[in-house]
């Protein structure tokens, strides 16, 4: 049954980003996280060193594991058919991947459907289809290269006066001490990559995001 917006909002309250190039060990720090409150997981894996084909599902089938000996959702960015082999509980994708329609069509109505946008008219469009919206990057942010234009919490204050019931997570450079305002704001809740898989205790860098 897909989850109600209030449950799959409350899901998204600490939603880890994670693949190979953002920690030299990803199978430890994502059960490190999980451990210490992640509430929701995406495996993007992305960038020059990045593992493809069996590798990369190797990795996801891991991953997919972990998630499920946690119980917290598991997330693929942008590779939708390996998301359909494995049985993900959903997808997130971006403005330049596959239309929100047709990937909807395709994983049908009970996977998690994650878009990221970046203006008003990309969250009307992303509203029938989506299950969740990423808005950002809130902060600068060294994760993404081709990341947009920082624009802080403004399209996450528009976006709620717009969409009361969306669930709305937001991204990008988040620290712990930007959660409350981010929240207050109208987000549900932060994804994080770097603040987590970079940093020297992993345990401890979650636990500060998870108790707020
Ligand atoms: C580019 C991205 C933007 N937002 C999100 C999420 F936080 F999941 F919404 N994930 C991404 N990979
Ligand atoms: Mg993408």
């Amino acid at each position: 049954m897909n989850p109600s917006r209030r449950a799959l909002a409350e899901q998204l309250q600490l939603y880890f980003i994670c693949g190979t190039p953002n920690t030299k060990d990803v199978l430890g720090t994502v059960e490190t996280a999980l451990q210490c409150g992640v509430t929701c997981f995406q495996f993007r894996e992305k960038g020059k060193e990045a593992l493809y084909g069996d590798k990369k599902e190797a990795m996801a089938r891991a991953l997919q594991t972990l998630c499920r000996s946690y119980d917290v959702p598991f997330i693929i960015n942008d590779d939708v058919a390996l998301a359909e082999r494995i049985d993900a509980d959903g997808v997130h994708i971006g403005q330049d991947d596959t239309e929100a329609a047709h990937v909807r069509a395709r994983i049908g109505p009970d996977k998690w459907l994650g878009v990221s946008v970046h203006t008003l008219e990309e969250a009307a469009a992303a509203i029938d289809h989506a299950d969740y919206v990423g808005i950002g990057p809130v902060y600068p942010t060294k994760s993404k290269e081709d990341a947009g234009a920082v624009n802080g919490t403004t399209l996450i204050r528009q976006v709620r006066d717009m969409y009361r019931e969306l669930p709305i997570v937001g991204i990008g450079g988040i620290l712990p001490e930007h959660v409350p305002m981010i929240r207050q704001d109208g987000a549900d809740g932060v994804a994080v990559i770097s603040a987590i898989a970079s940093a020297p205790d992993v345990a401890m860098a979650t636990r500060r995001f998870a108790c707020l």
